[in-house]
């Protein structure tokens, strides 16, 4: 399928208004994007044929050799890191929406996590699903649109994706019926990463302005393909700011070029790739935030739950949903938790329409050596990634950072 470049950057960026436009100006920065055209391998450092160039000085992307809208929005989102912290504003890789009471939540999550599926919610409104900033007013999209992934879209199980594809919506990657124009959204022909980029406005729910007051919940999504995380346990701040500088995740399938199955790693901020400064910079500002206003942190678990990737299966959507719900809603705070051995984390005993065994993994292993021997190499995993952090100041003492290191595993 052909790609409208200005359509998927107008789904993308926040559109200005007719009144704006006739004052427009210089734009504050300019994208090149020739994907067609290839970039030069044998230019010294170059491992393909694909570049993104980005000059913050001169406010200019190249983009080449590469036909992904994504990279348009991801390449702006880099620019955004660099920019937004020198502002004294946070850059966040994360869905966001807010329930009716003004209650809102981010979701942090590498890709296909569950960032754009658990922010697109019927019940609350949608601010976005990807990229979203957090400063002394509140949360703010950077984007105007969603860029959902759509392999295996199917309207009961994802109504509001669904019906957001309609007149204005670009369809990429996906393969269709040339004369009936249906789409098969099952076939993955031509990659497993299909999207639908719309316009915000195709939620009926968004909320426009994507703008909102400042975050109550802040919920780090991990894809674990080993599945010996929990479905969901409270965090402390200590404990927020250690998982989300570790970042651990699974890369799944079709996100990346290669990845034919899920994979461990570890991706800093949930956005390796897109972060500019240290880690711990971010992180220290998300603390700061946190802290200020009075945030709880969440560790889910979108991945595997009765055994690793191949044994076990990927956690229900509808349970994930359900624990959504309870975090929202405040009724999670008041389970009585408890915590498990190694990585200390505070387990619920109870979650509204999820059964209470899952709640805790091992009782979803069928064999408890292997599992207790999975959770040991995991936190092993964890230790040594993050030996790369443990020499850095976080905030403005030292106290912060001594409490994040003794957050990890045990
Ligand atoms: N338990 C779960 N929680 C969230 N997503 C899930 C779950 N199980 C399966 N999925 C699927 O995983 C994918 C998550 O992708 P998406 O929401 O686009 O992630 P992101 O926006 O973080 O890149 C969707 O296709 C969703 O249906
Ligand atoms: C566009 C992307 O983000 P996400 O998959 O999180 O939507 C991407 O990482 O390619």
């Amino acid at each position: 399928m052909s790609l409208h470049l200005e359509d998927m950057v107008g789904g993308r960026c926040i559109r200005p208004t007719p009144e704006e436009l006739e004052n427009f100006g210089t734009p504050d920065f300019t994208i090149y994007n020739a994907g067609q055209f290839p970039c030069n391998r044998y230019t010294h450092y170059m491992t393909s044929s694909t570049s993104i160039d980005i000059n913050l000085q001169r406010k200019e992307m190249v983009i080449l050799g590469t036909q992904y809208a994504g990279e348009m929005k991801k390449g702006l989102f880099s620019v955004m890191h660099y920019l937004m912290p020198k502002r004294g504003v946070l850059s966040v890789h994360s869905g966001c929406n807010m329930g009716k009471d003004g209650d809102v939540a981010l979701f942090f999550g590498l890709s296909g996590t569950g960032k754009t599926t658990l922010s697109t919610d019927p019940n609350r409104y949608l601010i976005g699903d990807d990229e979203h900033c957090w400063s002394d007013n509140g949360v703010s999209n950077i984007e105007g649109g969603c860029y959902a992934k759509c392999i295996d879209l199917a309207q009961e199980k994802e109504p509001d994706i669904w019906n957001a594809i309609k007149f204005g919506t670009v369809l990429e990657n996906v393969v269709f019926d040339e004369h009936t124009r249906e789409v098969y959204y099952v076939d993955r022909s031509v990659t497993e990463n299909t999207r639908a980029c719309y316009p915000i406005e195709h939620i009926p729910n968004a909320k426009i302005p994507c703008v909102g007051p400042h975050a109550k919940n802040v919920i780090l999504l991990a894809c674990d393909a080993f599945g010996v995380l929990p479905p969901v346990s409270k965090l402390t701040l200590p404990q927020t700011m250690y998982h989300f500088i570790s970042g651990y995740t699974a890369l799944i399938a079709g996100t990346e070029d290669g990845i034919l199955e899920p994979q461990a790693t570890f991706s800093a901020c949930f956005g390796a790739a897109f972060i500019m400064l240290h880690p711990t910079r971010y992180a220290a500002m998300l603390a700061e935030r946190m802290r200020r206003h009075g945030a709880t942190g969440w560790l889910v678990n979108t991945g595997w739950s009765g055994g690793s990737y191949g044994v076990g299966q990927r956690m229900k959507l509808s349970y994930t949903r359900k624990i959504i719900d309870a975090i929202h809603n405040g009724s999670l705070l008041n389970a009585k938790y408890e915590e498990t051995p190694v990585f200390k984390l505070q387990i619920p005993d109870y979650v509204e329409g999820v059964p209470s065994h899952i709640l805790h993994p091992e009782n979803t292993w069928s064999d408890a050596q292997a599992y207790k021997e999975t959770l040991e190499k995991l936190a092993a995993l964890f230790k040594k990634n993050f030996e790369n952090f443990s020499d850095y100041k976080i905030g403005n003492d030292n106290r912060l950072t001594q409490e994040i290191l003794e957050a990890g595993p045990l």
